[in-house]
């Protein structure tokens, strides 16, 4: 396998952050092309060529219907065979902010190749929302990872990041789905306050701004039960240097941020 792996950063009509997600990755030695999905759907094969599949953030077709549901749409119906082909092959897929909205609302999160493609029947159990404010909300926010399996979290206890949406707020139908969730180590990561020794996964939704959503249990972030798919609200790729922290002069931060250890843990697995 090649040390230096190659990265379909997806990006669709109203994607806004595909330059700097390909950049973060590029940085830690992969080789990004980001690639426009009308352009995938004229040759959906192309997909076969790369190792990682990147959804960045941004307002696909305007968050027209519900974020992310088009372009979800366009993967489940003229897509389903390569996305289920990269799905089952030893592959990943990182979708940020909307691209976490794609991968929940497409159905590639949260069973990834094990419920792909999914029935036309089968109820949905989770969902991506309106924050509980209503608003856009753009602020900084501290994250305790659970699923310390996963390929993207790896050695990570606790980050900081940037979110940015206004439907981030993750809905359950049934208390039964975030016990799945648990027994497959699939809640990837937990809004919470800084300076806790250990983040538990608790059923009290913590106060804004802590948890600037109204996430059900807090959560920010989701993987698939291999460990190969990962969908968070947070903007990992907006913390790649440490000026880019807004409190960088008074902390005394320097060198990297801490967002570019999920791009480095997420190469390194092909190294
Ligand atoms: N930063 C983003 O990717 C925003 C996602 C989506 N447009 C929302 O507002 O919820």
């Amino acid at each position: 396998m090649s040390t230096s792996p190659k990265v379909c950063v997806l990006r669709a009509p109203g994607t806004n952050c595909d330059i700097e997600t390909a950049h973060a990755f590029d940085l830690c030695g992969a080789e990004s092309t980001r690639i426009h999905l009308l352009k995938l759907l004229e040759n959906p094969a192309q997909l076969n060529d790369y190792q990682i599949l990147c959804l960045p953030g941004g307002f696909s077709y305007g968050d027209d219907v519900g974020a992310g549901i088009i372009f979800a749409s366009h993967l489940q119906g003229q897509l389903g065979e390569v996305i289920g082909n990269f799905l089952a092959a030893d592959k990943l897929v990182l979708g940020i902010c909307n691209g976490f909205q794609v991968l929940l609302k497409s159905g590639i999160l949260p069973g990834g190749a094990a419920s792909w493609p999914p029935k036309a029947d089968q109820p949905r159990d989770a969902t991506l929302t309106w924050n509980d404010n209503g608003k856009y909300t753009s602020l900084w926010v501290n994250l305790g990872v659970l699923a310390k399996e996963n390929v993207f979290l790896k050695d990570i206890d606790q980050i900081e990041l940037p979110i940015a949406h206004a439907e981030g707020r993750i809905a359950v139908s049934d208390p039964s789905v975030i016990e799945n969730w648990q027994a497959n180590q699939q809640i990837a990561m937990c809004y919470r306050e800084t300076g806790e020794a250990e983040t538990v996964l608790q059923e009290e939704i913590l106060p804004y701004p802590v948890n600037p959503n109204g996430s059900a249990y807090n959560i920010a972030a989701l993987g698939d039960p291999s460990g190969r798919v990962l969908g968070l609200m947070p903007h990992p790729e907006r913390y790649l240097f440490a000026t880019q922290h807004p409190q960088w002069t008074r902390l005394g931060l320097e060198g990297e941020g801490e967002g570019i250890k999920l791009f480095r843990n997420a190469v390194n697995y092909f190294a």
